[in-house]
């Protein structure tokens, strides 16, 4: 592909993924899939140049872009060595008019700017939430130590005991170390929220919102493969990738258990009451993660928001229900809004008498209301809320 055809190829893609946000359909990663599995003929150069185009785009508009072209028009403005890209050749992008459509720059939709601010995210911290990630790996302590694991490239030991970072870029999975279960990719700050939870071998532990296990082989790993540790979710298809993963990470100790939504105590009955620990890895808008899906600014609204915290709440109801007296329950959001943070804890501590909010003692983040937050510019992580309350004896 020449460099103007990457350029319009970039911006057939970005329209397919702003009418994706808007219409709440496939996510920005599943689009650039698709798009090059059907384009057999680009080699990984063009694959690699094009995702960076779409990828830097997204993160130059704020707001919905009204077209794929006018959020790279934007770019253009940002980079000028795109300017003459836009060049009228066969395959590349037409030339910019001088009345054409600009996408609007910023960290995202206005309402979305406020809400953060009013939640103590703004300046250098809000602008940190677009840079770009790196690749943090977990070492899985069921099959390696971090101190003696013999990896292609040294990483960066980071503060949770068995993490380590690389590049953004690194291909971690053509390893044999990752191929063969010695390593996980995990954020740092999703380490920290897994340490959070105290889990130790001979526990009874429930991951209630599971997806497909990142946190639950962090879990196995802390228990040694020893004790009852339950994967819970409502999604079958996440659910479903747990069991090969768990596989090769040797973690032979989970029982995964698909729920109904509404009824999810049904099939948790055995639990009521019993748990040492449950995890509540909750549904949220990931404003944390805007580093890794950055576009995800793009499909939340005022209204998506008020049910993400309806359900938080309610799966935080039906958690402490699981809990044995004297037993906790850790709350975490990848999100940054009080609203599905700090208020949601909150609320839960306000209610009952017999739970008390702990202080869950983290190498980093900082405290936000009953809880700790570990934010990409003053902790290099995710962004996260993580809170834990204990249950009186
Ligand atoms: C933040 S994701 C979990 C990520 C996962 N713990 C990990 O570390 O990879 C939230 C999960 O909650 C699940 N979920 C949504 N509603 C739920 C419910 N009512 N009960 C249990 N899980 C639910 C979603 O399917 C999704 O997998």
């Amino acid at each position: 592909m020449t460099p103007a055809a990457r350029v319009q190829a970039a911006i057939e893609l970005l329209d397919a993924i702003v009418a994706g946000a808007q219409g709440r359909g496939a996510p920005a990663d599943r689009l650039v899939a698709d798009y090059f599995r059907q384009r057999r003929y680009a080699g990984s150069k063009d694959r690699r140049a094009v995702r960076d185009l779409v990828y830097r785009a997204i993160r130059a508009c704020g707001p919905v872009p009204a077209s794929g072209r006018a959020a790279m028009v934007r770019l253009a403005r940002e980079d000028a060595s795109l300017l003459p890209l836009f060049d009228g050749s066969r395959h590349g992008p037409r030339p910019i008019a001088a009345e054409e459509t600009v996408a609007e720059p910023g960290l995202a939709p206005d309402w979305l700017v406020d809400a953060l601010a009013a939640s103590g995210i703004a300046g250098a911290e809000a602008a940190a939430l677009l840079d770009r990630a790196p690749l943090d790996l977990r070492v899985n302590t069921l099959k390696a130590e971090r101190e003696n694991l013999d990896l292609p490239a040294p990483g960066e030991p980071l503060a949770a005991p068995d993490a380590l970072r690389f590049p953004a870029g690194t291909s971690v999975d053509q390893w044999p170390a990752y191929r063969e279960g010695l390593v996980e990719i995990q954020d740092h700050g999703s380490q920290l929220a897994c340490l959070a939870v105290g889990a130790r071998p001979g526990e009874t532990v429930i991951d209630l919102c599971a997806g497909a296990g990142g946190k639950t082989l962090a879990l196995a790993a802390a228990m040694g493969n020893r004790g009852v540790l339950v994967a819970s979710d409502t999604d079958r298809g996440r659910l479903s990738k747990l069991d090969p993963r768990a596989a090769r990470a040797g973690a032979g100790m989970i029982e995964s258990v698909l729920l109904d939504p509404g009824r999810e105590l049904e099939a948790l009955e055995r639990f009521r009451g019993k748990a040492d620990a449950v995890l509540v890895d909750a549904p949220c808008s990931g404003t944390g993660t805007w580093r890794r899906n950055p576009e995800a600014r793009w499909r939340l609204d005022p209204v998506h928001l008020a049910r993400f915290a309806e359900t938080q709440d309610r799966l935080l109801d039906l958690a402490a229900q699981l809990v044995r007296p004297g037993g906790r329950l850790i709350y975490v959001t990848c999100s940054l809004l009080d609203a599905e943070g700090a208020d949601r804890i909150a609320r839960f501590l306000a209610d009952r008498r017999d739970w008390r909010g702990d202080d869950v003692s983290l190498p980093l983040g900082r405290v936000r209301g009953d809880g700790t937050r570990l934010t990409p510019a003053h902790d290099g992580t995710d962004g996260f809320f993580i809170a834990r309350a204990t249950l009186a004896c």
